[in-house]
């Protein structure tokens, strides 16, 4: 198979694999975390550079068509705001035309027909490690979950079928969604699982798919969006790294995702990883009645960040209240029940592809956290324990908002690829992984 430019990272291979031996090595982990710090810092300045000199100005068919900022145009900008401004007036009421033996249609998330169809679409084409080890395989009732945030649209659920077969052949998604940027509160679309058949690859499908979702999320009179992607675009607002902390070594060797380092046995690498039998907190699932003072204490947490979701409580109920296989939040509480500290993951299996023994690899994403009672490296290694006693192989961490606290100290290993955050109709300047206060599914 020819390498997707698309694979994402965040299935990140390998890499995990020299964790291990930079920590026998005895001090290693420090100079890991050393080393990517100055690599981002050289990175940074390589791409300032190239700016500059109009080297990294590849020219975009489709990108260079729409109201997204320049490359290289980072550093000049001033002021925060839409790049263009229209009316629902000008959209047009017509879907963009489609090549001869395809149709439109919208996906009724709810409906099992409908649900089994995108299912089986991103089962079987979506996102791909660069090795082809791995392919996201988000469950029916994620999808379910992902797609029906408070105010949701099936208009905006938008497929791509064969006239012929009636076969789902390409998949794009947005929910509406209140986005801090830079102190403005923006509303957008949150744009996710675009996916083409891999039969139809490379024909120009993806940016017809794009301006349909982008004329049914206008007309509803919504002009700026964000989304997150492996490869990069004109042009990130950010740029996150994601780290992976093993759970189950075994296991992450047989399936290739790390490695035995040199001079480790299994044994060590095993007892290296091995985590305490229970959480030292009491840490509890999140309930019903927990929602009020948790939504408080996350929505105060994310002021501090530059670009984060503002949800209502009924939004931080949708995404936050725990579905089995789906989602997990944890919460201690103190005098009057108040949540004093949070923490969350969402479940995202990946299909393991071609290995006889292993199907799945299971895996939870950090999602969002919030310590007051204690330092975050504590409730974080309270939140591995729990992700390790519901069936994760690995635990995956962005290296955004206050993450990098807790990284090296709970021996998360570094993924091989960045995750681009890109906002849609809106110029801001550029921020670090730090100052990033979202995450997307
Ligand atoms: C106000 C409302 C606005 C709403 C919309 C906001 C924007 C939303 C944007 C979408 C956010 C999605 C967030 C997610 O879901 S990210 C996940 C993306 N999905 C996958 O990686 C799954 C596996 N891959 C595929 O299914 C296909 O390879 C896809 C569909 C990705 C491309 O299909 P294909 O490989 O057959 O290519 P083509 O010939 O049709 O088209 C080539 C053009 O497409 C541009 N391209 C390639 N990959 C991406 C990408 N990930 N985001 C944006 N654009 C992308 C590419 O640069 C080129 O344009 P240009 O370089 O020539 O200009």
């Amino acid at each position: 198979m020819v390498a997707d430019p698309e694979s994402a990272t965040a299935l990140g291979t390998a890499v995990l694999g020299q964790q291990p031996a930079a920590a026998a090595a005895g001090g290693g982990k420090g100079a890991d975390v050393l080393q990517y710090i100055r690599q981002q810092q050289l990175e940074r300045m390589m791409k300032r550079n190239a700016a500059r000199l109009g080297g990294e100005s590849k020219e975009h068919k489709f990108w260079d068509t729409q109201p997204v900022p320049k490359q290289g145009a980072e550093e000049e900008v001033v002021g925060n705001g839409p790049i263009e401004v229209k009316q629902v007036s000008d959209v047009r009421p017509d879907s963009y035309p489609l090549p001869a033996g395809f149709e439109w249609c919208n996906l009724d998330i709810n409906s099992e027909t409908e649900a089994d169809e995108v299912y089986t679409l991103l089962w079987e084409n979506y996102v791909e490690d660069d090795d082809h080890l791995f392919r996201f395989d988000y469950s029916k009732p994620f999808l379910r979950w992902a797609l029906t945030p408070p105010g949701y649209s099936a208009a905006l659920h938008v497929g791509v079928r064969s006239t012929k077969t009636n076969k789902l052949l390409g998949f794009i998604s947005g929910v509406p969604a209140t986005m801090r940027v830079s102190g403005d509160a923006v509303r957008t679309v949150e744009i996710n699982f675009l996916c083409v058949h891999k039969k139809l690859r490379s024909k120009r499908l993806a940016p017809v798919l794009i301006k349909e979702v982008t004329r049914r999320v206008n007309l509803k009179d919504i002009w700026q969006a964000v989304y997150t992607a492996g490869v990069v675009l004109p042009t990130p607002v950010a740029s996150c790294r994601y780290f992976h902390r093993n759970l189950n070594p075994k296991k992450l060797i047989e399936v290739g995702f790390s490695r035995l380092a040199n001079r480790m046995t299994l044994a060590r690498t095993m007892r290296l990883y091995k985590l305490p039998d229970a959480t030292a907190t009491a840490l509890r699932p999140m309930q019903p009645a927990d929602v009020p003072s948790a939504h408080k204490l996350v929505s105060e947490y994310l002021l501090r960040f530059k670009l984060h979701p503002l949800m209502d409580v009924h939004d931080f109920g949708h995404w936050l209240l725990p579905r089995e296989g789906v989602v997990d939040s944890f919460v201690l509480t103190g005098e009057d029940n108040t949540v004093t500290d949070f923490c969350s993951f969402y479940h995202l299996p990946s299909t393991v592809i071609g290995n006889e023994k292993h199907r799945t690899l299971f895996a939870a994403y950090s999602f969002y956290n919030v310590a007051t009672s204690m330092p975050l490296t504590a409730l974080m290694r309270d939140a591995l324990v729990l992700a390790r006693d519901r069936g994760m192989d690995v635990f995956n961490a962005l290296n955004l908002m206050e993450n990098e606290q807790f990284l090296q100290d709970l021996l998360f290993g570094i993924g091989d690829g960045h995750l681009q955050y890109y906002l849609y109709n809106w110029r801001c300047a550029g921020m670090t992984p730090g100052e990033t206060g979202l995450v997307l599914l």
